[in-house]
């Protein structure tokens, strides 16, 4: 059978099949998981914060490709709200720059937050990948990318639960990032789920939009391969999906 021959998955399926998606999310990663469970090192910690700094200054980027693919002003009306959530504006700092708070209250200087001279090469091409997905492909698709945010505030908030506990030396100033993410991600989702589940309305689109998101699922977790790689030499034989060369599968 054709995939045109399958008709579509109502959309509380379709949304059911997007949310299932949620066990492949990066709060399952090894780096992650290590950071929920207290294990992680200061320099860990700090790796972290230096390396997804990367991926804050260029959500508002990616942000501003789908606006600049789009032609219906309505959907624009509402976009623009996420590049004011992280680039701010008068009276009021936005995300990037509560992120960089963040990583002065795990002990980084501003400078070197901003210099970016901790960012590793793989969170690079990673985070890229997903700038150059919003240029290239339509605003629905792009948009669709961004529904990993369907999963985000249950890490947010396991942060912001856990965290002070395990880490007492980080800056109590430092958790408003992971805060104001909590209000902000549902509303992005209302809006990005509702140009998804409108946009993918055939059986071969809807498989498409899973496959978007599983794409976005990869780049959240490859950035925090390459983490584990540079920060955690320890584990890497014995834990993760990394194998010797040559080692029997
Ligand atoms: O800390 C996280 O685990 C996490 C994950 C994600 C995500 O799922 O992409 C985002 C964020 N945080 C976040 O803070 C954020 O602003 C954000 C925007 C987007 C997006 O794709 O447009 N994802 C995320």
């Amino acid at each position: 059978m054709k995939m045109d021959d399958l008709q579509p998955w109502t959309a509380a399926v379709f949304e059911d099949k997007l949310r299932a998606m949620g066990d492949r999310y990066h709060i399952h990663h090894p780096y992650q998981v290590m950071m929920g469970e207290g294990k992680s090192t200061r320099q860990q910690i700090q790796a972290w914060v230096a390396n997804r700094y990367y991926y804050q200054i260029n959500i508002p980027i990616k942000d501003a490709a789908i606006m600049a693919n789009c032609p219906e002003r309505e959907v624009r009306r509402h976009w623009v709200q996420r590049i004011l959530d992280h680039d701010g504006f008068e009276g009021e700092a936005g995300g990037i720059e509560a992120w960089i708070r963040l990583g002065e209250a795990v002990g980084l200087s501003r400078e070197e937050i901003i210099s970016q001279q901790h960012v590793l090469p793989g969170v690079r091409f990673a985070v890229d990948a997903y700038v150059n997905f919003a240029r290239q492909r339509p605003w629905q698709e792009a948009a669709a990318a961004s529904l990993t945010e369907l999963f985000a505030p249950t890490i947010h908030k396991s942060r912001l639960d856990h965290w002070p506990t395990h880490y007492p030396w980080i800056e109590a100033e430092g958790y408003n990032y992971f805060r104001r993410r909590l209000n902000e991600a549902p509303r992005d989702v209302v809006h990005g789920l509702r140009i998804t589940l409108g946009h993918f309305n055939t059986r071969e689109l809807q498989e498409r939009a899973l496959s978007i998101l599983q794409f976005k699922l990869d780049i959240l977790w490859s950035m925090l391969d390459a983490m584990l790689l540079a920060h955690c030499p320890v584990q890497v034989d014995g834990w993760g999906p990394y194998r010797k060369m040559g080692e029997a599968a």
